[in-house]
Formats: C-alpha cells, sequence, structure tokens
C-alpha cells in the first residue's frame, strides 16, 4: 500500500492549491476527485458565470446609449455566448489534473471513504495511507424539501442551458439567483424571483440591496417577496406550477438557489473521529478537525467566513505553512471583499457602520453619467481616526473599486492620505477625492 506525507480529497481551487504547495516543499503528495477536476469556480461557478457576464455587460452598456449614438440594443444570442463559454469550461478538467500530474503530484479518480485515521480507500479497492489529510470537497446545491423538488434546476444547469426559456423562475435571493436573474434578464427571458422573506441578499446594507432588486426591476425582473414556496406540479403542457399560500406562478423552468451544502457526507468521515455538520467540517482556529491530523479547507468549512474562491486558496496557503513548519500560528483571514455580479454591481468589504458614514448617489458623477449609467451609489464608513474602515458599493465598476478601497483599509487610510495619491483621471479611483 503506497503512503504519502499528504493525502488532499478534492481537487478544486483550494485542494489544487495546497497540492501544489506542499509539492513545492518537497512533500509526497495524492489528491482525490470523485468528479471534475478543478472543482467548482473554472467548471460550473466564477469563472463560466463572469464568460456568461460579459455578454450581459456589452449588451447592457450599449443599451444604456439608445439614443446616444445607438440605435438598437444588441440581441444575445445565447447558442454562441454558451458555445464561448465551453472555451473556457471544457479544456478545464483534463488542464487541471496533467498540472497536478506534471508537478509530480498522485492523481486519484474516483469515490474516497476512510477506513482509519491515516487510510482511505478509492472506489472499494485501492488504499492509500498518510500522515495528514486535507479535506477540499467543498460544498453542492442543496434543494428546497418540498413535493415536486424532483423539478428545481440548480445553477450547474443553469450555467449549461442549451436553450434559455422564455420564461424562468429563480427560488432564493442570494448571490447566485441575483447573479442569475442578471443573465437570464440580458437574453430577453422573462425572469421571476421567489424569495421567503423580504431580505434579499442579507449580508449587505439593506438599502443598497433593495436598490439593485429596484434596478433590476426597471430591467423587468419579476421579484416576489414573503413566499414561502410549497409544492411545483408539472402540468400537461410542460410548464411547471409553483405553489404557496395565496401564491401561484406558472413558469417554463425553475432554478433553486436556496443556499449549498457541504460535501462532507459520503466519506465516512467517522470513522477517522472527525465531526461534521450540513454546514461542513468542524475546525480549531488552525483549520484542524475534531482529528488534529485532518485539516479542512475552502468551502467544505463549516465557519461564517464567506465561501469565495481566493478564501479557499488562502486557507490552503496557512495549512500548507503549518505542515511545512512556517507558522505556528492561528488563521488570520485579511480583509475579504465579496460582489453580486449583478446590473449594477453590488460590492462590499469591511466595516459596515462606524464613527461616520458616507453616503452618497453618485451617479450623475462624470465617471458615471458619461456612460449613461442608471444608478451608482457609494457608501463609505470612518472610524473615529478618519481611517476608512469599510464599503459598500452599487455601481458597474464596483468590482474595480473594492479592490481599491479594500487596499485603503488594509493601510489604514484616511481620506486625506486618499487625496494626496495621483490617480489616473478620470477614473472611479479619481472621484474618490469628491466623496467627503
Ligand atoms: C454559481 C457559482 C458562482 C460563484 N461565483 C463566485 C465568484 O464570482 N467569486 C468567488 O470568489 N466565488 C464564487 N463562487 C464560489 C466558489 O466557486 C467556491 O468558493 C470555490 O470553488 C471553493 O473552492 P473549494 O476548492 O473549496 O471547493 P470546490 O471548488 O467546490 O472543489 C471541491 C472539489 O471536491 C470534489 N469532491 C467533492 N466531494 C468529493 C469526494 N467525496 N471525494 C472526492 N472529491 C470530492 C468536487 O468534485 C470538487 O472538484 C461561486 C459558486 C457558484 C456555485
Ligand atoms: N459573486 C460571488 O462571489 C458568488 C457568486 C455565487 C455564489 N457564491 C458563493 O456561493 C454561496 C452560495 O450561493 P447561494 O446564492 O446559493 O446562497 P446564499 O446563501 O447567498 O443565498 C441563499 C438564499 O436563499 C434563500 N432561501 C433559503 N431558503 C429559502 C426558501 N425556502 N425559499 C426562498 N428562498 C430561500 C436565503 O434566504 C438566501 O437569500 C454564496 O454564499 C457565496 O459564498 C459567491
Amino acid at each position: 500500500m503506497e503512503k504519502f506525507d499528504t493525502i488532499i480529497i478534492g481537487a478544486g481551487p483550494a485542494g489544487l492549491a495546497a497540492a501544489h504547495n506542499l509539492k513545492g516543499n518537497g512533500q509526497k503528495v495524492a489528491i482525490v476527485e470523485n468528479n471534475l477536476w478543478g472543482g467548482t469556480c473554472p467548471n460550473r461557478g466564477c469563472d463560466p458565470k463572469k464568460v456568461l457576464l460579459s455578454g450581459v455587460e456589452a449588451r447592457d452598456r450599449v443599451a444604456q446609449l439608445q439614443g446616444k449614438g445607438f440605435d438598437d440594443v444588441p440581441y444575445v444570442n445565447w447558442k454562441e455566448l454558451e458555445a464561448f463559454k465551453e472555451t473556457f469550461t471544457d479544456p478545464v478538467s483534463a488542464g487541471s489534473r496533467n498540472g497536478i500530474v506534471k508537478a509530480g503530484i498522485t492523481a486519484v479518480d474516483g469515490q474516497p471513504k476512510f477506513v482509519s485515521a491515516n487510510e482511505i480507500v478509492v472506489n472499494g479497492q485501492d488504499h492509500y495511507q498518510t500522515d495528514k489529510f486535507i479535506i477540499a470537497t467543498g460544498q453542492r446545491p442543496s434543494y428546497l424539501n418540498i413535493p415536486g423538488k424532483q423539478h428545481l434546476l440548480s445553477s450547474t444547469d443553469f450555467l449549461s442551458l442549451k436553450k434559455m426559456p422564455e420564461d424562468i423562475t429563480i427560488i432564493g435571493a442570494g448571490y447566485i439567483a441575483f447573479e442569475l436573474a442578471t443573465i437570464a434578464n440580458a437574453t430577453g427571458a422573462k425572469v421571476h424571483i421567489i424569495h421567503h422573506n423580504d431580505h434579499p441578499l442579507k449580508e449587505f446594507n439593506e438599502s443598497y440591496a433593495l436598490e439593485l432588486v429596484k434596478q433590476l426591476e426597471a430591467k423587468g425582473v419579476d421579484f416576489n417577496f414573503n413566499i414561502d414556496t410549497q409544492a411545483i406540479e408539472q402540468q400537461a403542457d410542460g410548464q411547471y406550477l409553483i405553489k404557496a399560500d395565496n401564491f401561484e406562478l406558472t413558469t417554463d423552468l425553475i432554478i433553486g438557489a436556496t443556499g449549498r451544502i457541504a460535501n462532507a457526507d459520503f466519506l465516512d468521515l467517522e470513522k477517522a473521529g472527525v465531526e461534521y455538520t450540513r454546514h461542513g467540517v468542524k475546525v480549531n482556529s488552525k483549520l484542524q478537525s475534531t482529528n488534529e491530523n485532518i485539516y479542512a479547507i475552502g468551502d467544505v468549512v463549516a465557519t461564517k467566513q464567506p465561501k469565495l474562491t481566493p478564501v479557499g486558496g488562502f486557507e490552503a496557503n496557512y495549512v500548507t505553512d503549518l505542515l511545512t513548519g512556517k507558522t505556528d500560528q492561528d488563521l488570520e483571514l485579511p480583509l475579504i471583499p465579496t460582489v453580486v455580479y449583478g446590473s449594477p454591481k453590488l460590492a462590499k468589504v469591511g466595516a459596515q457602520e462606524g464613527a461616520k458614514v458616507v453616503d452618497q448617489e453618485v451617479t450623475s458623477w462624470f465617471t458615471y453619467s458619461h456612460t449613461n449609467d442608471p444608478k451608482a451609489k457609494i457608501r463609505i464608513v470612518l472610524n473615529d481616526k478618519s481611517e476608512i474602515t469599510g464599503a459598500t458599493l452599487l455601481s458597474n465598476n464596483a468590482d474595480s473599486l473594492i479592490n481599491l478601497l479594500t487596499m485603503a483599509i488594509k493601510r489604514q487610510m484616511t481620506h486625506a492620505d486618499v487625496i494626496k495619491e495621483i490617480m489616473a483621471y478620470p477614473t472611479a479611483a479619481s472621484d474618490l477625492e469628491y466623496l467627503f
């Protein structure tokens, strides 16, 4: 039976980063994957979504300039856009696996199960031993447990739709719901969002989240709040009937976007003394599970940190440093900026309240008015020393500006420090001096 220094389970961004790092530090490493190598982000998450959104952004940009140099709103050819997306996704799995093999890491395909705290069996036949394990198996969509749940499709299905239906309903109002609604709306589909309460995007400042709702409503998205979906029925014509108290909606296709569940089951983790829930593997401040030789990183970790690709990568680097003796400190995550890729985009970082809050609509500023953007808002939080400690942005360029503000917060910059800098003009960054 082959023995390794570390075995990693799950070859997504977190697991792959850990494997390459540990190999680079001279370890004998194996990594096991039971599906597509590369994981969620490049195969069925961030990257394919961003390619589809690039089409939306191009269309929106022109749509905003109707009568200002452009006459027609371009039609999004879904089939071609999907084919373009596939040029990115198709090579991912083989490319990621080849990268692993080329690096001299053992690539194992199949379903692993723990036999003991230092041994797994893959596909019930091949046994592998190690001193340390890293669990990096991510999450999968969780479906509402209601009659007719078999009719629910997931974000993965949406990103590979061969044909965009005329009428599509998304249940949930988190990141995935807003992003998929934005894409479907731009293709001309009628989009409905059904949400069980009236707090969409609950991690964000409420007025900014509701402003994004308003902007999408203006583009034709139909929001239905305080609707607790109770059943889905397929009708004779193939359409679906969504039922709730005093509510019915007929639609062509339904996407469930009500959250994700950790891939911690199916591993027989009990045999290794590793505790987990549907939120993930329980870890301490060093990402050790209830078995100190078994670590967990990325989306599968049961902590409150946002489940994002750069977070998984950061944790992979941290655990590598722990396992190679470069640190013995607890994990300290840096500031984590997040973006909802809607139209416009909603972004946030850091503190949401503080000694002073500057909250300003900036739609009429040159940066936003020269592209005729429908709405742009900036909310900056400052502490009692006037240092920037947090921000929420709603605009078409919120994804770029949030990274700049993240750097400013990290460097404890005050407003005075920001205006001392020379920024390229005219840009969203050069505008910052007008804010205070
Ligand atoms: C639609 C969508 C859009 C997203 N957009 C963004 C975005 O814009 N920005 C961002 O930062 N994040 C985004 N995310 C989140 C991002 O994809 C995840 O945070 C990231 O992929 C997590 O990396 P990971 O390695 O922890 O897990 P994953 O990428 O999920 O990888 C886990 C791997 O483990 C494998 N696996 C699972 N179970 C087993 C098992 N039993 N045995 C062996 N292997 C197993 C899986 O097949 C997978 O390959 C998005 C997610 C989705 C679903
Ligand atoms: N741009 C990004 O960075 C990005 C994009 C997509 C996904 N992600 C990651 O993936 C994670 C999962 O995304 P998600 O959108 O599935 O989860 P989420 O937790 O962001 O949203 C789930 C939503 O479903 C709602 N919900 C729960 N039960 C419901 C019910 N019975 N009826 C109606 N609504 C219900 C919740 O209130 C919530 O609004 C995110 O939290 C994020 O970490 C990130």
